[in-house]
């Protein structure tokens, strides 16, 4: 079985027997102009408002690319053409041991709906929004080596504790 790639964030690991890696689609909406999607995770959910690519977990029986037509849908109310699998990354958070499928979709059809309350933004590098998912990050790092984009590509807030 080839390894998946391990990114920071995380001393990503394997897990042993009782932490088994959830598989997560996660979809990179990619417009003619280069600008990306990115949505606010819902309240009710872990790193609540923190932003990512859209897509969720994996059911039962379900392919990657089953799992994001149908998180797509649910979750922003699209629905998807081709999926271009891009990168795939172990990222261990204390929550989770998650490994998320990173795939590029470059045609859809229907309005952007928020149907989790979430909010939604269309970005290109540096990323306005903020913060940004940890797991999130390395696809902003992918982006700018394939833009050739260089300096930062996303903020991170000021500790404003004493
Ligand atoms: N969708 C998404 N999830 C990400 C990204 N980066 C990242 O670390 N994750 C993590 C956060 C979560 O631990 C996991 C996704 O699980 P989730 O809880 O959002 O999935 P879901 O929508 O199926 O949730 P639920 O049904 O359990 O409420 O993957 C990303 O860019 N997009």
């Amino acid at each position: 079985m080839s390894e998946p790639l391990v990114a920071d964030p995380g001393a990503a690991r394997d897990g042993g027997p009782d932490r088994k890696a959830v598989e997560v689609a996660v979809g990179v909406l990619v417009r003619d102009d280069g600008a990306f999607l990115l949505t606010s995770r819902p309240e009710g959910k872990a790193y609540a408002g923190y932003w990512e690519f859209p897509g969720g977990k994996l059911e039962a029986g379900e392919t990657v690319e089953q799992a994001l037509r149908r998180e797509l849908q649910e979750e922003i109310g699209i629905t998807i053409g081709a999926v271009t699998p891009w990168k795939v990354e172990l990222v261990d958070y204390p929550h989770a041991l998650v490994r998320l499928h990173f795939c590029k979709v470059f045609e859809w059809s229907g309005e952007l709906q928020m149907r989790e309350a979430q909010s939604c933004a269309w970005e290109q590098l540096p990323v306005a929004v903020q913060p940004v998912l940890p797991g999130t990050v390395p696809v902003l790092d992918w982006f700018a080596q394939e833009r050739k984009h260089s300096g930062a590509t996303h903020f991170v807030a000021a500790y404003a504790g004493s």
